[in-house]
């Protein structure tokens, strides 16, 4: 029992819906940018490893998306297809647009960052006329990836999924993914995320990206509580905060809260990615029906997998991985 109730007659578990991406992870780490000569291509794009992570698990997933009309795109659709990850509503463009990458820095395991090319992407240029009602039907649960807000006409694209999805008695799940250089502004991303928000069953943010939705409402002491509480007044049954290498806070509308911690790494290699893993395994808990405790510890130690490894989408864990890491975690406790 977690809260969450999913309509049960759906031929897909999960619909991930934004941006599909590259990643290019340098390959000589603990370097910075300019000294690294090597990357290494993944599949990449937030909601791409959240999918990816349910397929890995064995979730029925499918996209709702746009790839441009050349070998990057190429390579993601057929990525996707290899995971059984249903393609039908994920779009070619064919204005010309490109696909976004991330150039990661690895200059040290606590030092990481992205540098990220997305000019004229092809995600954000999904339309609302794109997305298809009668996919959306066919899901328990739809995530919504906040850069997909960042511009038209893939911020209407959104609101449309959003309509099909509450008309269906999808579950609405709303990654804040916060990425500063695709808005304009913090009010316009807080605008925009918190008209979201309102109509999402769980929401999933760390601190920093709830204070950026706070910069319009307030309040101005930061709390999390007290952010869980401002959205269990609208649609919300579960709000996470997460916290980095501090771990992570879930609260029920039902007043309950859970505060998890982290499964260290033995070695750490860079720490994007864990979000995205940590919210693939804690949704597929909620799938499962587990409880929230479950749900949030089964996602720390997908993430600690993640933080242990060169990329993000491949490396996301099977369910055994998982398995395996909590109770050599617990053996090692109980020593
Ligand atoms: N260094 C780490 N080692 C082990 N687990 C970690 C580490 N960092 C984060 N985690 C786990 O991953 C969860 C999510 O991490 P975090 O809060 O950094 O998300 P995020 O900011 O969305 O990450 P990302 O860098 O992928 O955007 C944490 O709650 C924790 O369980
Ligand atoms: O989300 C992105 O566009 C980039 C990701 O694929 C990247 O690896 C990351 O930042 C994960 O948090």
């Amino acid at each position: 029992m977690n809260h969450i109730t999913f309509q049960q007659d759906r031929e897909l578990d999960f619909i991930g819906l934004g941006r599909l991406c590259i990643d290019l992870n340098a390959n000589e780490i603990n370097r910075p940018m300019e000294e690294t000569l090597t990357f290494t291509k993944y599949v990449g794009g937030s909601p791409a490893n959240i999918t990816i992570a349910l397929a890995k698990l064995g979730a029925r997933t499918g996209f709702i998306g746009k790839v441009s009309d050349d070998q990057f795109g190429r390579f993601i659709k057929s990525y996707l297809h290899k995971l059984n990850i249903d393609t039908r509503n994920v779009v070619t463009d064919h204005t010309g647009a490109v696909t976004g990458l991330a150039f990661t820095e690895i200059k040290s395991p606590t030092d990481c960052s992205i540098l990220m090319y997305r000019n004229n992407v092809a995600d954000l240029k999904l339309e609302a006329g794109e997305v298809q009602e009668d996919f959306i039907k066919r899901a328990k649960a739809i995530l919504i990836s906040g850069t997909a807000l960042a511009s038209s006409p893939s911020r209407e694209a959104v609101f449309q999924a959003i309509e099909y999805a509450r008309k269906h008695q999808v579950v609405i799940i709303f990654d804040v993914d916060y990425r500063r250089w695709t808005w304009k502004s913090k009010e316009e991303t807080a605008i925009y995320c918190n008209l979201v928000a309102e109509q999402c069953d769980v929401i999933i943010a760390g601190r920093e990206e709830f204070d950026v939705m706070e910069i319009v409402t307030g309040p101005e002491v930061k709390d999390d509580s007290a952010t869980a509480q401002r959205w269990f007044e609208r649609q919300a049954k579960i709000v996470v905060v997460k916290h980095g290498g501090d771990g992570s806070i879930v609260f029920t509308k039902d007043g309950g809260s859970s505060q998890g911690g982290i499964f260290p790494a033995k070695q750490v290699i860079k720490t994007f990615g864990a979000g995205d893993s940590f919210a693939g395994a804690f949704i597929y808990g909620l799938l499962q029906g587990w409880p929230v405790e479950k749900c949030q510890e089964f996602g720390s130690a997908s993430a600690s997998i993640v933080v242990s490894s060169h990329s993000c989408s491949d490396a996301m864990p099977t369910v055994e991985q998982i398995e395996n890491l909590i109770r050599e975690h617990r053996a090692n406790s109980s020593i």
